[in-house]
């Protein structure tokens, strides 16, 4: 099994940096000063799981160097998909299986503008890690874990082969009945709580101590939750109330990684979170108009953060 790992930061490190210790045949892409460090060093994953260090079988920048792969795992953001979908196409034969792990609710599709179906697999995961520093990789909290599933929701021999995969690398993992509800309660979590903690700037304790503050991120995930219903996810008031009852567990000073991005003025997912909700919504003449007013009021920052 030839695995390549796309995209070496918090989430394709910490993953990537599993497989390829527990000896699968695992490649990297990665760039710069963090392609050099990884290729002189080997990654380091510094986890609250226990640290370890690997040289994965190859890291490059070059995918002409890449042996053809059977499973390719996209650890770029989200925004980067169709860019990479392209660098991607020549490595990709009929039988790869493309798993993307991004949040966002359009992952999938965005794929499936640039591959046959056969080759697109559902995916999310759960993590809080990041790069330290080049070639350190730092899981922080959060028990690791992928979602993952055929798009059809099958329980296919190559997904239940991809679970011994997963399991032999001790990576937890769960092929949910349905893959598509499963990235959209993912997304009605992440997005309600990136949106409003970007333009707030404040951590989520400090939105919980304001009913105002509260109240839209109430109204934000409706919204979220109503469009996911208007396109045939089955989200339920259950799933809005579990995902509101994490918000309320979360410690004191928890931001999410796209809020801090925006705050940081970084390229964000921006336009995968609010803006993918506001014109999806259009389309389908739904109301969102917390998710808009967020939305716009963070699009000039995500801009900028873009041109400069
Ligand atoms: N980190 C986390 O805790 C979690 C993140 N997620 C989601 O996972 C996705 C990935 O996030 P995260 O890992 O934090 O992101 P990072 O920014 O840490 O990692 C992305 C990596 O991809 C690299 N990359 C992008 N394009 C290329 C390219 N063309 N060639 C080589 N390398 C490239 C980036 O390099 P460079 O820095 O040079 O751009 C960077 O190292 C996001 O959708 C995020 O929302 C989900 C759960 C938790
Ligand atoms: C909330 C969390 C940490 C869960 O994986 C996440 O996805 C993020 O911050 O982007």
């Amino acid at each position: 099994m030839n695995i390549l790992i796309f995209g070496i930061g918090g989430v394709g490190g910490y993953f990537g940096g599993k497989l390829a210790k527990a000896g699968y045949n695992v490649s990297m892409i990665a760039r710069g000063k963090h392609l050099e460090a990884i290729k002189k060093n080997g990654l380091e994953v510094t986890s609250i799981h226990g640290s370890f260090k690997v040289k994965p079988r190859l890291i490059t920048n070059n995918l002409a160097e890449v042996p053809t792969p059977n499973l390719v795992i996209l650890g770029v953001k989200s925004w980067q998909i169709p860019e990479v979908s392209k660098q991607l196409k020549p490595v990709i034969t009929a039988e790869t299986m493309i798993l993307p792990l991004q949040n966002g609710a359009n992952n999938v599709e965005k794929l499936l503008e640039n591959f046959p179906k056969n080759n697109v697999l559902g995916g999310l995961c759960h993590i809080v890690s990041f790069v330290e520093s080049p070639g350190k990789i730092k899981h922080v909290s959060f028990e690791p874990r992928i979602t993952f599933g055929e798009i059809d929701n099958s329980n296919s021999k190559r997904i239940q082969n991809l679970k011994v995969i997963f399991d032999k690398a001790g990576i937890t993992n769960f092929n949910p009945e349905n893959i598509q509800l499963e990235i959209w309660k993912k997304f009605l979590f992440i997005a309600t709580i990136s949106g409003l903690g970007g333009l707030t700037r404040v951590s989520i304790d400090k939105i919980r101590e304001s009913d105002y503050l509260f109240d839209l991120l109430l109204k934000t995930a409706q919204e979220i939750k109503l469009l996911a219903n208007a396109k045939g996810v089955p989200l339920a008031k259950e799933h809005l109330e579990k995902a509101f009852k994490i918000i309320q567990n979360q410690p004191a000073g928890t931001t999410a990684s796209t809020q801090r991005d925006l705050m940081a003025g970084r390229p964000s997912e921006l336009e995968n979170f609010n803006g993918f909700i506001v014109k999806e919504a259009e389309k389908l003449g739904i109301e969102t108009p917390v998710n808009k007013m967020i939305y716009e009021c963070l699009r000039p920052m995500d801009r900028l953060a873009r041109t400069s």
